[in-house]
């Protein structure tokens, strides 16, 4: 079964449908910015990064489909604008899908002659995102291994980590952010073991994370999100590397549900606390995590659960396709709160590893992220949309 999130080549998009794995690995053609909008509102595709490449590809098979459409260089920018600001409305709180928008729309606003032209700027722009992302993900796991290893091991050479959610190949173009040190530490040698956790309510670890694991071959235990403080207090858990959909400039970090008290608990156990993100990931213009917008989700994502029947007769993990069922885990009539993340303050953080290197607050207690954004000593303009 394939880890490939995104299939693209110019005029087609299939994404997997991540819905239905690990038990089913199928793909979905996404033809235009509706097909890829509510991909991403479903979560058919999910992981901030992963989510701005579906968008801005999604939108890229839209214009390969209208060559026509916009007969000015000015009617063509207009469509690509109005595009992506539909877009950036499926999901509010990984920064990257404005950080790509924001992108974009500055390279099609330059001059240009002609529509055609203006689409093939658009097109060769969106096509590098997929492809500097992979090389992003490596360098993060090249990055945070190193860090782990010379910060966190105490001298060991093999270490224990525990990660939460989805951050690999399936959040991605591909390798992952967390779970691209998990990767980096796994091939270098250097990992004991790793552990994953469910991440209710939509199971990123137990259905995403472990399926990922299982598939490299990685030694690793799936536990429930409830399950995390005692191991921390009962196994030699070196780190907690987890991902982010968005870090604000003081390095606060919204990520999944569950992330804050991870971080909580790993400060009380004396266990560092990694955040992996491309700065594509990081929004210089939100100061702290008050002011990010985090997504509601609807109560039913909590109250059922999708999947096949343990096949008749057959191993515990054989499962009958042909028997896919919708299982109602909670009382009728309970209320719901399904907020998808949750922001963690700075001060529970330890590093921020990027493509560029890796953050540790300074003597004053403070990231400073500005460093990752200058370009010959000047900061690069980091406007988004
Ligand atoms: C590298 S993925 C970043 C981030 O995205 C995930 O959220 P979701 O599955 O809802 O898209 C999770 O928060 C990951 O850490």
């Amino acid at each position: 079964m394939s880890l490939e999130a995104i299939r693209y080549s110019r005029g087609t998009l299939d994404i997997i449908d991540q819905l239905k794995l690990p038990h089913e690995s199928t793909y979905v053609s996404i033809r235009n910015s509706k097909d890829g909008f509510d991909a991403i509102k479903r979560m058919v595709v999910r992981g901030a990064p992963a989510i701005a490449i579906v968008a801005a590809l999604a939108l890229a098979v839209e214009l390969t489909s209208l060559p026509t459409i916009g007969s000015s260089a000015e009617d063509r920018r207009g469509f690509i604008f109005e595009k992506l600001d539909y877009l950036l409305q499926s999901r509010p709180t990984a920064v990257n899908l404005a950080d790509a928008a924001g992108k974009l729309k500055r390279i099609v606003i330059a001059e240009a002659a002609t529509a055609e032209e203006v689409t093939e700027r658009y097109l060769q722009a969106a096509e590098q995102m997929l492809v500097d992302d992979v090389q992003d993900n490596m360098n993060i796991g090249k990055f945070g291994a190193e860090w782990i290893l010379q910060s966190a091991a105490g001298g060991k050479d093999k270490v224990v980590v525990l990660t939460h959610c989805n951050t690999g190949s399936l959040a991605t173009a591909g390798y992952g952010t967390a779970l691209g040190i998990i990767r980096s530490l796994h091939f270098g040698s250097n990992l004991d073991h790793a552990y994953c956790t469910e991440t209710r309510p939509y199971n990123q670890g137990s259905r995403l994370t472990a399926y990922e694991l299982v598939h490299e071959k990685i030694p690793a235990t799936l536990i429930t999100d409830s399950m995390a403080s005692a191991l921390m207090r009962l196994k030699d858990v070196t780190a907690v590397i987890v991902g982010a959909d968005r870090v604000t400039a003081n390095g606060d970090t919204a990520n999944k549900i569950g992330t804050y008290q991870l971080a909580i608990v790993a400060k009380y156990h004396g266990v560092k606390f990694v955040v992996a993100a491309p700065t594509t990931s990081i929004d210089m213009k939100t100061l702290s995590g008050e002011d990010i917008e985090i997504e509601q989700r609807p109560g039913r994502e909590m109250l059922v659960v999708r999947g096949p029947r343990v096949k008749e007769g057959g191993g515990e993990m054989e499962v009958d396709l042909e028997h896919v069922e919708t299982v109602i885990t909670a009382a009728a009539g309970i209320g719901t709160y399904n907020p998808s993340f949750d922001v963690t303050p700075n001060e529970l953080i330890d590093a921020i590893v990027t493509e560029k290197g890796v953050a540790v607050k300074g003597p004053d207690g403070s990231f400073n992220l500005s460093r990752f954004f200058l370009v010959a000593g000047e900061l690069k303009s980091v406007k988004r949309t």
